[in-house]
């Protein structure tokens, strides 16, 4: 909703966009880039990047604090005449936006203490510019993580989001195709609207995957459930799914009917089992429990598929360093931890904390290399074993990071279980992880990433709810939910009870 960028590259100190809400407001970095009141001292790309994250941290500031009918700007463009700012009319849940300038001249102005320093001048409105009502939650949110991507030099600049989306995206492509030209599933909802329980029995599939396919459509605006539960079509796919209507694409679609990946899922679809567990293949990706092939326990699979997790651990895990409030904990567990990125940036952020990653010994060997670029001596700890039957380390906190969406239900409960468990009174659990809405219908990004789980692992993604419940029925208390970064957040639930 919110993204503001900085092209260094750019003339005059370089050029910052904001984008809010689809439109695309420009300011160029010279005042910043002479700000006298913030570090470094230089005219460098890191003190506009620096005196940013100091602009936000004011927004931010006023936002918070604004009380239900305060209006406060918040300044992004120094110029020789005049401020470019963003007029908020701050309410109780919502925040009207308006882009607009304050005739004042910006040069004036110390940037990274502009919102302090602001004099009451005349506001007037952007010509073409449009109020954009936003949930002030979001808004808060949004500029945290504006914030950071210029605030910490660990934390990417820009938001990688997107590449991930553009990856996923062909996991929507295969799953419609297989629904359209190997299951006819718009044929037979038209005929007649099913629960989801009917569904499996028509199609013969599991649960599993009939959930998948049905999120990934919901999410694709294709399904609706009505009061009984039953999913029906949406009028688009009513028009142009529905073999044998005026305006049915359905012919179109079959062109990737025999296409690879169309192929492999079905087979998924089908067979309720992930890639690299038929006979004779080395075994799934991720996940490792006892009596089935797991590719982490042969070292060149194992060190493939960890490597592979890094990319998105270096730049979530600075995020999720500053969103935690490890205050009061001394050891953290990390359940399957993998390359131990998640941990040494804990470690980093919180110098009094101590970190046991717990992960197959493979696993592990890569996160000793990691280990070694830090300085954390013997604050990291690295434990082998098997986190559904070894017993788990006392720890004041658990970290689930990436790791239940990997497993099916009963194994999810379990593990929540196990760390309940584990932990003492006041003890808590993050879960990191994706969250789909509770009803199962979207949002898309998380429910194409869900059949991409599906497809390599025995988990998908799940909701808020189901993670609520299964922390409730080990005795956790749910507590604060926070977005990091790829669409993942961190849910907290703490053991009841007193020490
Ligand atoms: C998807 S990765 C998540 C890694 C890391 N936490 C992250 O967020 O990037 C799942 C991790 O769980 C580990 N794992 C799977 N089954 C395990 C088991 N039974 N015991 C311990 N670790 C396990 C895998 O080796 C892998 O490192």
């Amino acid at each position: 909703m919110l993204q503001i960028t900085y092209d260094e590259s750019a003339t005059g100190g370089g050029e910052i966009t904001l984008q809010l809400a689809g439109a695309a407001l420009k300011a160029d970095a010279y005042f910043l880039a002479l700000d006298s009141g913030c570090q470094p001292d230089s005219r460098s790309p890191t003190k506009v990047r620096a005196v940013l994250a100091s602009l936000l941290g004011q927004w931010h500031e006023l936002i918070a604090s604004a009380s239900a009918v305060d209006v406060v700007d918040l300044p992004f463009e120094f110029a020789d005449e005049y401020i470019g700012c963003l007029r908020c009319q701050v309410g109780r849940d919502k925040v009207v936006i308006t882009p607009g300038w304050l005739m004042t001249a910006g040069s004036t102005v110390v940037p990274s203490r502009a919102c302090d320093t602001l004099p009451g001048a005349d506001w007037e409105p952007q010509d073409d510019a449009a109020a954009v009502t936003v949930p002030r939650a979001e808004l808060l949110n949004e500029i945290r993580r504006n914030q950071r991507m210029f605030s910490d030099t660990d934390s990417p600049r820009t938001d990688p989001t997107p590449i991930f989306e553009h990856f996923r995206g062909s996991y929507g492509t295969e799953m419609l195709v297989a629904a359209v030209a190997h299951f006819d599933l718009f044929g037979r909802l038209a005929r007649l609207p099913r629960t989801l329980e009917e569904l499996q029995q028509d199609l013969n599939l599991a649960e599993r995957p009939a959930i998948v396919l049905t999120t990934a459509l919901r999410a694709m605006g294709l399904l609706a459930a009505d009061n009984a539960n039953r999913f029906t079509l949406t009028p688009l796919a009513r028009e142009h799914l529905v073999p044998g209507g005026p305006f049915d694409v359905g012919d179109y679609l079959g062109l990737a009917a025999s296409a690879p990946g169309t192929l492999e899922m079905v087979e998924r679809l089908r067979t309720n089992r992930p890639a690299g567990m038929d006979e004779g293949e080395a075994g799934a990706a991720f996940i490792y429990r006892d009596g089935v092939a797991s590719a982490m326990e042969q070292a060149d699979l194992a060190r493939h598929f960890t490597l592979a997790l890094a990319g998105r651990a270096k730049n979530v895990a600075p995020v999720l360093a500053t969103v935690l409030d490890l205050k009061g904990v001394r050891t953290l567990l990390d359940v399957g931890g993998g390359t131990g990125i998640y941990s040494l940036a804990l470690l980093k952020a919180n110098p009094h904390l101590k970190a046991i990653v717990m992960d197959r010994p493979e696993v592990l060997k890569v996160a000793e290399e990691f280990a070694a670029d830090y300085d954390v001596g013997d604050r990291f700890e690295l434990l082998p074993g098997d986190m559904f039957a070894d017993e788990l380390p006392r720890a004041d906190a658990i970290l689930l990071s990436n790791i239940l969406h990997d497993w099916d239900v009963p194994e999810c409960r379990q593990l929540v279980t196990r760390c309940a468990d584990a932990l003492p009174a006041s003890g808590r659990l993050f879960i990191h992880d994706v969250l789909l809405n509770d009803a199962l219908d979207g949002p898309l990004p998380i429910a194409l990433y869900s059949a991409a789980l599906f497809t390599l692992t025995e988990g998908r993604a799940y909701s808020r709810a189901e993670y609520t419940g299964w922390l409730q029925e080990a005795g956790l208390q749910p507590g604060a939910c926070r977005d990091t970064l790829i669409h993942c957040s961190v849910l907290e639930g703490v053991k009841k009870g007193f020490e």
